[in-house]
């Protein structure tokens, strides 16, 4: 279906007035479709186009914040290494290129790691996805596993109180509670490219919430692709493009893994 640009929503600030505005954006689910396993999903051709324009726009002041890993973040957007929140905030890369990991304390334990290895052996369908601190248990070829999956998880976090279990789609993820999108945008926003500028993120999912709150509470805007964009990402890329004034086709088309 292809969208037309009158339907695409939501009004905007002008964002792009010089100085005036930095933009945070999540990644699946809000510029990429959902798709069947996190290594399945498909980038549209004219979206990594469309973000290294709108980052030069806005002075460099955009930013990806994912719960995806830093690694994964660039291997999607390739070539474009821009500046991103890795883990929902774990690793950091800051515009001058930097890399910034929160401490090793903050990691999922390895004996935690082994024994969710062998737990999802025995659960067909279950995905485990590492990270470098947190970690990821998919369940959504196989949603009746949403039960034991979440069961093994809260005997971590209860044993471990640092550590709690995010609701992800079709997902649950191990991760540290000092770790959140919303510490992340912050500590983005200290940085001097983002300094003096107002916060817009958009975002789908639960673990967005930080984010939208803190891009709140620093007077900005903290759009849900569900209300703002009728839960479509490909309404959130053509707002993009728009913005960037980049006639990108609308809807998913050609697209690369
Ligand atoms: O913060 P995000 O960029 O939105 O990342 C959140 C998680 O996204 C990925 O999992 C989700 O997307 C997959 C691909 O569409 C889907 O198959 C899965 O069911 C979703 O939970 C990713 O794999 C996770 O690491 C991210 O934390």
């Amino acid at each position: 279906m292809m969208l037309q640009r009158s339907h695409i929503a939501p009004p905007r600030p002008d964002i792009l007035e010089k100085g005036a505005w930095a933009l945070f954006l999540d990644l699946d689910g809000t510029l990429l479709d959902i798709a069947a396993s996190p290594e399945s999903v498909l980038v549209p051709k004219h979206l990594v186009e469309v973000l290294a324009t709108l980052r030069n726009q806005l002075g460099g002041a955009l930013a990806i914040l994912s719960g995806r890993s830093l690694r994964t973040i660039d291997r999607l957007l390739h070539p474009l290494l821009i500046s991103a929140a890795g883990e929902h905030g774990a690793v950091l890369r800051l515009p001058q290129g930097d890399v910034l990991e929160a401490d090793a304390s903050t990691m999922v334990p390895s004996h935690w790691r082994q024994m969710i290895h062998r737990a999802a052996e025995a659960w067909p369908g279950v995905l485990v996805e590492e990270k470098s601190h947190g970690l990821a248990l998919h369940y959504r070829a196989n949603p009746a596993f949403s039960v034991p999956v979440t069961a093994l998880l809260e005997q971590f976090v209860e044993s471990d109180p640092h550590f709690d279990i995010l609701p992800a789609l079709m997902a649950r993820e191990l991760r540290h509670r000092s770790i959140n999108k919303g510490a992340a945008l912050r500590r983005l926003m200290d940085n001097q490219t983002f300094r003096g500028r107002l916060p817009l993120f958009i975002g789908d999912d639960v673990t967005d919430e930080d984010a939208i709150a803190a891009a709140e509470q620093m007077g900005g805007i903290g759009l849900r692709v569900a209300d703002a964009f009728a839960g479509e990402p490909a309404r959130v890329r053509a707002w993009l493009s728009d913005l960037a004034a980049i006639d990108a086709p609308l809807a998913q088309q050609t697209a690369r893994s």
